[in-house]
């Protein structure tokens, strides 16, 4: 289900425009996140979705219908909707904050908790903590039930206003994975709100940057945003270190991948000068062979250096970079998706591509 900006404006009554003709559109079955600075305007933008907030100025289209010919209540009901800390009533039990809005249209009790329960385990927690009050939860259990609510609302839409901000930077993470594992399930336009860039970039199909005084600096793919702010503004939001994200959107398609010498375990081999890589009877990587090593008889695992990370052919260049510097030898290796080994590429080569071919990034 779509949703459309179409010069949406809010000037509240004391004057203050917090959006500023705000025009976008939110592809249906995609994550876009609003991020920004506090008080640019992004939760204004989000409450204008659910009718929470009422623009004074132009329209919000969901599935090409003006939000303001529904009625606010049902509208919100089929809404998920996702607050900082959860926002869960502290007097409910967990399985009844997530049965709420199912026992809102009508479901009987025990059909509303039996959903509940699934939910619970569907955000990654164990039924049985359904019996438990939320503050018996830590913040991130919180931010799981939370999501777990919002989705009971089985509604194509799910609005986020900062869920994952009050909780520590590991579960963070943990949280983002999760609901970028959901969203390969169950496919909904959400809307993410952020203050955070590179929340904004690992979580958004597109994101949308947004400049104090409610104005949309630029609306693109984080590959966009990031390789090419519209202006200083934009550039400065992304920070000094995009370089480095930007990695995760460049494709490694430039970098060519040199032959390797590979030995297999088990064999017996000869001595040699050069870093060699072993492999098992299927061709994947076991480990470094280094130069001058003797080998008492057949080739085993315990002659072995361990390897780096492997980079994946087809992934983006970061994994690259990483693999290079992270081998004994100083070369990535490259394997198929079966992990079988092609070849090896060089720290130098992926900066050589890095800093010399945009025209390979891969949106
Ligand atoms: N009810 C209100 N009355 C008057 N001004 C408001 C009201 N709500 C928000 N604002 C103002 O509108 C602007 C945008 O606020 P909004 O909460 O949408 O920003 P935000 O980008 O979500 O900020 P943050 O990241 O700090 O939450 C701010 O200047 C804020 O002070």
């Amino acid at each position: 289900m779509a949703i459309e900006f179409q010069g949406v404006t809010k000037r509240y009554p004391d004057g203050t425009v917090a959006v500023d003709d705000l025009s976008l559109t939110v592809e249906d079955g995609t994550i876009t996140v609003f991020v920004g600075p506090s008080g640019c305007g992004k939760t204004t933008s989000l409450r204008m979705i659910n009718r929470m907030v009422e623009p004074t100025g132009g329209k919000v289209l969901l599935d090409g219908k003006d939000v303001c010919d529904s009625d606010p209540a049902l509208l919100r009901r089929g809404i998920g909707y996702v607050i900082q800390h959860a926002g869960l009533f502290p007097h409910r039990t967990v399985l009844d904050n997530v049965a709420t809005v199912p026992l809102l249209t009508g479901w009987d009790k025990a059909k509303a908790r039996k959903r509940a329960a699934e939910l619970l385990e569907t955000v990654g927690l164990p039924a049985s903590m359904g019996k438990r009050y939320p503050a018996q939860l830590s913040g991130g259990q919180q931010q799981r039930v939370g999501v777990a609510r919002a989705l009971a609302a089985d509604s194509p839409v799910l609005l986020m206003d900062e869920p994952f901000s009050a909780v520590d930077p590991i579960v963070r993470e943990e949280l983002q994975d999760e609901l970028l594992r959901l969203q390969t399930q169950l496919g909904k336009t959400i809307v993410f709100v952020t203050h955070d860039i590179d929340e904004a970039v690992r979580l958004g199909d597109k994101v949308a940057v947004m400049r104090v005084g409610g104005k949309l600096a630029q609306y693109g793919t984080p590959s966009d945003v990031l390789r090419h702010p519209v202006d200083d503004f934009v550039a400065s939001f992304v920070g000094k270190d995009r370089g480095y994200r930007g990695l995760s959107f460049l494709s490694a398609n430039g970098v060519e991948v040199k032959d390797v010498a590979k030995i297999e375990i088990g064999s017996t081999v000869a001595g040699s000068e050069i870093w060699r890589i072993a492999v098992n009877a299927d061709g994947q990587p076991r480990g470094w062979l280094p130069p001058n090593s003797t080998v008492d008889g057949e080739l085993a695992e315990s002659d072995l250096v361990a390897g780096g990370s492997l980079y994946v052919q087809g992934t983006p260049i970061r994994g690259a970079l990483d693999a290079a510097l992270s081998s004994p030898a100083s070369l990535g290796v490259v394997v198929d998706d079966d992990h079988k080994v092609i070849g090896v590429v060089t720290a130098r080569q992926v900066l050589d591509v890095i800093e010399g071919t945009p025209q390979s990034v891969d949106s």
